[in-house]
């Protein structure tokens, strides 16, 4: 089993990620002694987990478990108005505790819930699936409004982060994609060692064995942790965590929520993000290399074509990170080493429209 620790100005919490942990998960619940412990999943991983886990926990504290239906729409108000409901039904009080046990929807769901039930319980982060070697993460904790992803949530860091990798085997190819996204992006920011890592032994992405799998999951979660560690509420750096987000972002939320996954959104994103770096920053930016790697891979490598250009542009200019109706895009100055910039509309406009008809 493999530790890394989040530190951050208030906090600090470890992500333990191995095989068959669920005695660390009641060790870590024992820290807190609940008076009752909420697991909230989703209704696919409740199928394949959730009844394992409510039983074991069941065996040292008063538990229960609520499901959500799974996918991308459970981010939403009603959701989480019905957790809180069915908490307060069944007297959950400040003591008690709560578990997400899924992917990034849950997280980010159940993580909210948490963060504002009685004005916060602890909560611990069991994450089913790749993508949530990022979201598990950091403490961004979030439901998405129509208006746009994310746009109501907190920064509410869990007590700890019990990955167990054997969760994994059962998860969707095209799921096990949209994690590999989220990799591919940390390796990008932060560790050039890592993406020529991914480049030579992730050729497919069938048949990862369990060395890769651990290692990507380990340095992606270091990059994460590192970042998080030096900025927690995204006052300067922690931006960079949005690389190939600010179109991504933008295509979830106009094909409408769950439509693609996040990780597709994302991969399209950081085309368009590194093919203006490669234009505006340093041309030797291998852009042909990852379309060509992404593609092999099965991402989608162009916006989708119903989709016009205004709509994205609209969106983006919305995006959390803009700031008087300019666009703010994470951007790279090589492998490993990143900066921002900022577009008025009109100027990102015709650098989208031209991308798109190159490709
Ligand atoms: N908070 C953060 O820092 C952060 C970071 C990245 C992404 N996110 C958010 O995470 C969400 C995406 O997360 P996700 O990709 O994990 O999506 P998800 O939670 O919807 O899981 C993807 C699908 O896989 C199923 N699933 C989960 N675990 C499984 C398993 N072990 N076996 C079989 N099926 C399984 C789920 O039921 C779902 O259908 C997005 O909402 C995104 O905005 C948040
Ligand atoms: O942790 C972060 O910070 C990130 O930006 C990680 C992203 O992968 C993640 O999708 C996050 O939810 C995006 O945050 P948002 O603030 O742009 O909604
Ligand atoms: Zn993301």
């Amino acid at each position: 089993m493999e530790r890394v620790t989040i530190q951050t100005t208030s906090d600090r919490y470890d992500v333990l990620v191995g095989k068959g942990l669920i005695n660390d998960l009641i060790t870590l619940l024992e820290t807190v002694s609940p008076s009752k412990v909420l697991i909230v999943t989703d209704s696919v991983v409740d199928q394949y987990f959730g009844d394992e886990v409510l039983q074991k926990v069941s065996e040292h504290f008063h538990a229960l478990k609520y499901v959500v239906k799974s996918g991308e729409e459970s981010k939403s108000f009603e959701a989480y108005y019905d957790i809180q409901t069915f908490a307060l039904q069944n007297e959950f009080d400040r003591k008690s505790a709560l578990i997400a046990l899924g992917g990034g929807v849950i997280g980010d769901l159940a993580g909210f819930v948490a963060a504002t039930f009685m004005r916060g319980i602890p909560f611990i982060q069991v994450p089913t699936t790749l993508l949530a070697h990022d979201s598990a993460v950091g403490g961004k904790v979030a439901i998405n409004h129509p208006e746009g992803k994310n746009m109501i949530g907190a920064f509410y860091q869990p007590i700890g982060v019990i990955y167990d990798i054997n969760y994994l085997a059962t998860l969707p190819a095209d799921e096990f994609r949209s994690g590999f996204a989220e990799v591919v992006k940390h390796s990008f920011i932060r560790n050039e060692e890592l993406y020529q890592f991914l480049l030579e032994n992730v050729p497919t992405l069938e048949n990862v064995s369990d060395t890769v799998l651990q290692k990507m999951i380990i340095e992606g979660i270091k990059v994460k942790a590192e970042v998080v560690s030096e900025d927690e509420k995204e006052l300067g750096v922690r931006e960079i965590l949005n690389f190939g987000h600010t179109l991504g972002h933008a295509i979830e939320a106009e094909l409408g929520y769950g439509k693609i996954s996040h990780g597709d959104g994302v991969a399209i994103g950081m085309l368009f993000a590194l093919s203006l770096s490669k234009q505006l920053l340093n041309e030797e930016l291998p852009y042909e290399q990852l379309k060509q790697w992404f593609k092999q891979l099965g991402f989608p490598t162009k916006v989708p074509d119903e989709l016009s250009t205004e709509q994205l542009i609209n969106r983006m200019k919305r995006d959390k990170k803009s700031l008087s109706n300019k666009i703010k895009m994470i951007l790279l100055q090589s492998i490993g080493v990143t900066t921002s910039k900022v577009f008025t509309s009109d100027q990102l406009e015709s650098y989208l429209n031209e991308w798109r008809q190159e490709e």
